[in-house]
């Protein structure tokens, strides 16, 4: 019988096979290789230019100006804590496209109203992705992100949108759900005349407004404030909803180094996987059953015309014509928390950051309230068909979305074909900030750009714009990934705004002071929340008919 021919590695050490030459490998020892192996590929990566955004002029190519990245982690030192400012130093010194690798995934930064023209309007297709390096989103809503916010731009993607918007966001819809609002405006105004009557202790504005506005949001989306769902059980341990939707937002809005540095995104260094593990199970436990609920709902009444987003949607994922998307529960528990998430602290900062403005620009906050005593008179509150007659609250909203923008980079977008842009040869998969905050504090484009002045916007052609109409100001973005949920944000914020100044005055206790420090996260805020006294001015019975009557008129089950 021949002998099997040897290979040349078992030739090529005398007296024994090759491999046996080497050390026994440890798993200690593999890991260790396969690092150093990683770091390598990340050196070489960092110091390749192969994904950086390049012009050729007259023959000569020039890359993309940009700080210097270090190996490894790329420019992500240099981001701080407040991303939105360190950025705009940045981009003064190497101009409004510029390049940055955090970690080791390319970004192109926007930072004046030009340079967010090309990358919202000029190539709003070209960039209406989203990264795709996301751990929570992932984790929360499940590997393929079904949600608005999140989601790549596809067919799914277009649809779940245009439901929202042509359906949920219509006018019709927020005209029906006009009394719905009213009535929790109505509710909040009561809670705080309760910490009014007790001798003006100082209350934490900024968690009754969230509870308020959570209200609003859930029973637009579930028919009902998020409380009225009983806590849940599932298995040994109870969820409690509205302490899910907290804990998602927070989870959400974790810095998450494996979205930089996705090779290390496995050793999840940071230990946050538990925790979005977690919340994902705890979401998707009451989003469930408030789903599986309406479902037997529905089932006893026939096929009832859509009221809520979650009976818009239920009909969506019923929908013959959409049998080739799936478009199933994962889907509709994904845009009800979209709601949630991005509806809520979006609303409330801005209610937040408008009086601490207005505390501090005493004589802006007298003009408002006589505004609101001269539409509104102090025998009732402000209703929702005051505002048109509100200009001023309007400019005073504009000017706070202005100076303190909810996400003053806006999310981040990404470039699903490559593109020139501005002679840039920016390739695919190339994510980009636009950093509407520094656009909205540009000295060209606004005369004293750091201070408080509402006046700016009364009679200018931007004081009723819709989103991406003017790049000079972009609180919620621009083009095809704009904000869906403008209008009732710009609502909501108003009405709130415009009946806590109007039925209460607002003091800050001796010894305090407001500061306009930030704090980053999923919506930047106050990093010293608002704790202020409420003191009543209009009549209590005011606002307690107030509450009665819109009680009385909005039956809730
Ligand atoms: C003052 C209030 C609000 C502000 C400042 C705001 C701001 C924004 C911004 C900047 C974006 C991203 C735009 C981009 O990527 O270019 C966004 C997206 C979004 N917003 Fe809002 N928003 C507000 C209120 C709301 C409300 C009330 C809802 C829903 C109830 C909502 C739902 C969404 C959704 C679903 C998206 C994702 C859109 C997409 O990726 O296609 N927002 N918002």
């Amino acid at each position: 019988m021949a002998m099997p021919q040897e290979s040349i590695w078992d030739v090529a050490a005398p007296g024994g096979r090759f491999w046996q030459w080497l050390p026994t490998p440890t798993t200690t020892s593999i890991l260790w290789a396969a690092l150093a192996l990683g770091l390598c590929w990340l050196w070489w990566k960092n110091n390749s230019q192969n994904d950086r955004p390049r012009r050729t002029q007259g023959g000569r190519k020039s890359f993309m100006p940009g700080p210097r990245p270090l190996p490894i982690i790329g420019n992500l030192h240099q981001l701080g804590e407040l991303p939105h400012r360190t950025l705009a130093e940045l981009s003064k010194t190497h101009g409004p496209l510029m390049f940055l690798r955090l970690g080791s995934v390319p970004f192109v930064v926007a930072s004046s109203s030009q340079a967010a023209k090309l990358v919202l309007q000029t190539h709003d297709k070209t960039f209406a992705g989203r990264p795709v390096h996301w751990t929570a989103p992932k984790i929360i809503m499940g590997p393929t992100m079904p949600s608005v916010l999140f989601h790549q731009p596809d067919a799914y993607w277009r649809l779940a949108r245009q439901i929202c918007v042509s359906d949920f966001f219509s006018n019709k819809r927020m005209h029906y759900f006009q009394g719905v609002r009213m009535r929790e405006v109505s509710n909040l105004l009561v809670s705080i005349l309760n910490v009014a009557l007790e001798g003006s202790k100082p209350i934490l504005l900024r968690e009754v407004l969230q509870a308020g506005i959570l209200n609003i949001i859930a029973i637009m989306s579930v028919g009902k404030p998020l409380q009225r769902f009983l806590t849940v059980g599932s298995g040994s341990c109870d969820v409690d909803i509205v302490r899910s939707i907290f804990e998602t937002k927070a989870s959400l809005g974790l810095f998450e180094i494996g979205d930089y540095i996705p090779w290390l995104a496995w050793l999840d260094l940071q230990g946050n996987r538990k925790r979005h593990r977690q919340v994902a199970k705890n979401a998707r436990t009451v989003l469930q059953r408030i789903v599986d609920t309406r479902r037997i709902q529905h089932g006893s009444q026939g096929n009832p015309s859509p009221q809520d987003l979650l009976d818009i949607l239920l009909k969506a994922a019923g929908d013959p014509n959409n049998k080739d998307i799936q478009f199933d529960d994962a889907a509709v528990r994904a845009i009800l928390l979209d709601m949630f998430v991005a509806g809520t602290d979006t609303a409330t900062m801005t209610i937040e950051w408008a009086l601490a403005e207005l505390l501090q620009n005493r004589n802006k906050l007298q003009k408002l309230i006589t505004e609101l005593h001269e539409v509104v008179g102090s025998s009732r509150i402000v209703h929702e068909n005051d505002l048109p007659n509100l200009s001023y609250l309007r400019a005073v909203v504009n000017e706070t979305l202005r100076l303190h923008p909810s996400a003053p980079l806006l999310p981040p977008h990404r470039s699903m074909d490559a593109c020139d842009v501005d002679g840039y040869h920016i390739p695919m998969g190339t994510n980009v900030y636009v950093n509407a905050w520094t656009i909205q504090r540009d000295p060209s484009l606004w005369e004293n750009p750091l201070d408080f002045e509402p006046e700016r916007f009364l009679g200018s052609p931007m004081m009723d714009s819709i989103p991406g109409q003017y790049m000079e100001l972009i609180p919620f973005g621009g083009g095809r990934r704009s904000c869906p949920g403008w209008r009732l944000g710009l609502l909501i914020t108003q009405i709130v705004l415009a009946n806590i100044l109007h039925a209460f005055g607002w003091e800050i206790p001796i010894g305090t002071s407001v500061s306009l420090d930030e704090k980053f996260g999923i919506a930047v805020s106050m990093l010293k929340p608002l704790y202020i006294s409420p003191l009543l001015k209009l009549e209590s019975n005011i606002l307690i008919d107030a509450q009665k009557t819109l009680s009385d008129l909005v039956e809730i089950t």
